[in-house]
């Protein structure tokens, strides 16, 4: 338990005194040790405690103080109930809990019970990141995930450990089941990016386990109770009312598990609500293309590595016009595909709308009509929907009619889309009626607000309005009558909190009511500084007519509220159906419009080992440069000559060149391509030929993991140990300089092994991009390696970039340049000449690299070894000793200082 969530320790000691409400808080939060609790109080959420210290830190509120506990002040906080949500917002991101503990009873049935009672309050839910269901809370384009992950206890050493992962959103019920090894449980889990981690105390404290937890955030320990393996198909098939879980598939134990304990978690965060969650879908492993967190992070695919989503793939390719096509995309490009059929049939139906425009701009028009049905269907199922999600439900109900019809008449519809036809047309159509007859044009946002019932819809509503609009009338009349009848003109029927309605004449025509006759008929209430305000039992008569009709109206339409939406959850399953289809539409038509605005082909993807593409663009940099982006093609096929034969290994391309030449975005655009080909887009080339791809390493762009105790190198070699160790034929594997965070040979070293290791060991198509030049060497010993570089021209001294790949290896780095380029004082630039002249110099005696069997590198040990001549630096020494410094002019000491390198290069030669 987070210590700062203690409760506070109840009272010991005769003294210590404690008030009953103190004690209803003691006792919740004792039960809810974990959560900040918000207690209602009135129109406020009260935090108390350590609590109160805890949100009054976060949210940047006052911290006051409530009384006395055990003779200390109770420090405390609030946040006004209407405003709320704000508040959770902010909490739950930072990655607290919350138990909103609410007023059960009219506080008027506590006082009843005596003056001393308290209101009976109870925790009616838990907030936690993973288990969100208001619109407030959450992102409209994001899924928000909880994930269980669970595991198998390996009975023996040699057995394999395996896990399961199920992943839930309850905002829109999607349901997934999947098993992996420990190798790919980091990439899983990465791939789903869930808000929230559940896992038993066991799995949270095994010590194989919890470094990689530590990774991701908001990972909540649970007792082993909701784990258990012996209850889980149990627990899974009360959730769902079915006899048994069969008909969900056959999922292992642990798989079991780990589902059954997502839906214990959902039960106990909504207290019993059950959100309409679809049955637990299993996926296969392998059935993805396999990304490692840091290869997602590096090639930022959702967000950009400073978090942003501007700058992502996602939001260069994002099209859609609805929510859930967006959550969609972001779901498709999160996790792309690894069976060609598949990938196939997602770009049939992207093709479908390329090659129509007309369907394709009238589609996207009725779409951007849908609202999210997904979610508003859960608010309603779990009783925190409103007037505005029967809209929702209705409107979505509407388009995804009219979409259903439109797609009907289209022959040849490839199969996605025949089925997505299928799916908008499942919802019951007399549902669609009903909210529309009975729905008004405006809504409030709360039911208790009234008036979202349209009149005429339902008899008993009307008359019952009609009599309280009448009554209202009634009251005039009243008042005319009174002022008739007295002969007092300013007489008038007013209302107010306190009184009701009452009569109202001013001071002076006062007397003339308060006597006879007309005081048998007012009865005198209240006497003002001006005025006098009477009752009569007609208006008190009317009163109880018009408050009991006020109050029967609101009856009603609740009641309509809550049939609407049992009809709604009855066909919750169709109206599912319906939002999936609405954003397999919107994923499509979206992608289309993508590939047609910005160029891009259907790319072919097979079973082969075939990675060629022509005229690659990078999608982002692409769409963010105002210059036009140079495509270039890259072919990571395997060699037809390798005498690998036709499933041989694929090619390795060693890419040098200068920096800023253009290295990394080559590097990127060629995973970029692949990714978005096999998730079903069309792509940035001139055309793609794609052997799919099982695994994607990319080590790319270095940054310290200073919170886990990692050096920038270290970082980069966790990676580039976790792709050699892993990476197989079927992968692709980036590397981007690879050896460059440590000093120059141990560097080109590693490099070096890397390669090779890559070569015969892995075997993978490979990118490599290095400025050690010497290993463009190995391309003559190891036949599947092909030297390539960006091309640059030099210009009155200056380099200008081409952005163009070509066949070969970078003659010089061009680092002084770019250097002058960024902006280095002129005097640095000046000076690093010298020095670079001076070390080419020194070089120039070097044999030349001979190839794999004479490795450079050895040769460049050699010469790093100290100079053997021990006079050279007692010579130095004793001119140096010569020197007085603070005797000196500058323009002395620059001079010396050139003289003692002189004597050091004349006693070392
Ligand atoms: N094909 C291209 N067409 C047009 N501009 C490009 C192209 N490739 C790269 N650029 C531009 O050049 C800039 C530098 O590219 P990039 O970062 O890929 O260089 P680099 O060789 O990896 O450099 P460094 O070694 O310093 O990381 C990019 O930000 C982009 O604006």
């Amino acid at each position: 338990m987070d210590a700062q969530h203690r409760p506070p320790q109840p009272p010991a000691g005769e003294n210590a005194r404690v008030t009953p409400m103190m004690e209803q808080f003691i006792e919740i939060k004792a039960a809810n040790p974990d959560c900040l609790l918000f207690y209602r109080m009135g129109d406020f959420y009260e935090l108390f405690f350590e609590d109160a210290e805890i949100a009054s830190r976060a949210l940047g509120i006052v911290l006051t103080k409530r009384g006395k506990h055990l003779g200390n002040d109770i420090p405390m906080c609030g946040v006004p109930v209407e405003r709320s949500d704000e508040y959770l917002h902010r909490l739950i991101a930072l990655g607290h809990r919350v138990a909103v503990c609410e007023q059960l009873e009219d506080p008027a049935e506590a006082k009843k019970r005596g003056g001393k009672s308290v209101v009976q309050r109870g925790v009616v839910r838990l907030v936690t990141p993973g288990t969100l269901t208001e619109d407030t809370l959450l992102d409209a384009k994001r899924n928000n995930y909880l994930l269980a992950l669970a595991s198998t206890r390996p009975s023996s050493d040699t057995e394999y450990r395996r896990f399961a992962l199920a992943w839930i959103d309850i905002s829109t019920g999607e349901f997934r089941v999947t098993e992996c090894d420990n190798g790919s449980l980091s990439a899983e889990i990465a791939r789903i990016d869930p808000g929230e981690i559940v896992v038993s105390d066991a799995l949270y404290s095994d010590e194989d386990i919890s470094p990689l937890l530590r990774q991701f955030e908001h990972v909540m320990p649970l007792t082993r109770d909701v784990f258990d393996g012996a209850t889980a198909e149990r627990r899974l098939s009360d959730y769902f009312s079915v006899a048994t879980t069969e008909s969900f598939g056959s999922l292992s134990r642990v798989e079991l598990t780990a589902a059954a304990a997502c839906v214990t978690y959902v039960e106990r965060t909504q207290f019993g609500k059950r959100p309409p969650l679809s049955p637990p879908l299993r996926e296969s492993a392998g059935a993805s293309l396999a990304i490692d967190a840091a290869t997602r992070a590096n090639l930022e695919l959702l967000r950009t590595l400073s978090g942003e989503r501007r700058g992502s793939l996602f939001s260069a390719i994002d099209r859609t016009v609805t929510s859930a096509g967006s959550r969609l995309l972001a779901q498709h490009l999160a996790a792309p595909l690894t069976d060609p059929d598949a990938i196939s049939h997602r770009l049939d139906a992207v093709e479908f709308f390329t090659s129509d425009p007309p369907i394709r701009s009238d589609i996207r028009d009725q779409l951007k009509a849908a609202p999210d049905l997904a979610r508003a269907l859960t608010r309603l199922v779990v009783g925190r929907g409103g007037p505005r999600d029967l809209a929702a439900i209705r409107d979505g109900l509407a388009a995804s009619d009219a979409l259903g019809s439109r797609l009907s008449k289209m022959p040849d519809m490839p199969a996605d889309l025949a089925r997505a036809a299928n799916g908008l047309r499942q919802p019951s159509q007399s549902l669609l009626h009903d909210l529309s007859a009975a729905l008004a044009d405006e809504l409030p946002a709360f039911k208790r607000d009234g008036g979202f019932i349209r009149s005429g819809y339902d008899t008993a509503l009307d008359e019952t309005r009609a009599l309280r609009d009448q009554s209202r009338k009634v009251i005039a009349e009243l008042q005319a009558r009174y002022a008739d009848e007295t002969g007092l003109k300013a007489l008038k029927i007013k209302h107010n909190n306190v009184l009701g309605y009452f009569v109202e004449v001013t001071a002076q025509h006062g007397e003339k009511l308060m006597a006879p006759p007309l005081n048998a008929r007012f009865i005198h209430r209240q006497t003002l500084a001006g005025q006098v305000r009477f009752t009569t039992t007609e208006l008190g008569e009317l009163e109880a007519k018009i408050v009991s009709a006020a109050d029967r109206v609101l009856g009603l339409e609740l009641e309509i509220f809550e049939r609407l939406t049992r009809d709604i959850t009855s066909d919750g399953d169709n109206i599912k159906a319906a939002a999936e289809a609405l954003a397999t539409l919107d994923i499509a038509s979206g992608l289309a419009t993508l590939a047609v605005e910005r160029d891009y082909t259907r790319p072919h993807i097979d079973r082969s080992l075939v990675f060629t593409i022509d005229g690659g663009r990078h999608p982002v940099v692409e769409q963010s440069i105002s210059e036009p982006f140079i495509a270039n093609d890259c072919d990571l096929s395997p060699p037809p000559h390798a005498g690998d034969g036709a499933t041989g290994a694929g090619r390795i391309w060693l890419l040098t060149g200068p920096n800023m030449a253009g290295k990394s975005t080559f590097l990127r655009q060629n995973a970029l391509i692949a990714i978005l080909a096999q998730m079903g887009s069309f792509v940035p080339a001139r055309q793609a030929r794609i052997g799919v791809i099982d695994r994607l390493f990319s080590r790319v762009g270095a940054a310290d993991d200073l919170a886990r105790g990692r050096s920038t190198f270290m970082v980069e070699m966790v990676e580039t140990a976790a792709i050699l160790n892993q990476a197989s034929e079927r992968s692709l594997v980036i590397l981007d300089e690879i050896g460059r965070g440590t000093a120059t040979f141990d560097g080109l070293s590693i490099a070096w092994a890397s390669v090779e290791h890559l070569h015969e060991v892995n075997r993978c198509r490979s990118l490599f991009a290095t400025h050690f030049h010497e290993l463009t060497a190995l391309a003559a010993k190891m036949p599947r390696i092909h030297n390539a570089t960006m091309r640059v021209k030099e210009w009155q001294g200056d380099v200008v970039f081409l952005h163009e790949v070509m066949a070969g290896a970078a003659d010089r780095s061009y680092g002084i340049q770019v250097a002058k380029l960024a902006g280095l004082p002129a005097s640095v630039i000046e000076r690093a000449k010298v020095v670079l002249a001076e070390l080419e110099a020194d070089d120039r005696g070097k044999p030349a690299l001979r190839g794999f069997e004479d490795l450079p590198l050895f040769q460049a040990v050699k010469q790093a070894q100290p100079p053997a001549q021990d006079d050279a630096p007692s010579a130095v020494i004793a001119a140096l000793n010569a020197l007085h410094p603070d005797e000196m002019s500058p323009r002395q000491a620059m001079d010396a200082l050139y003289a003692l390198k002189q004597t050091l290069a004349d006693k070392t030669k």
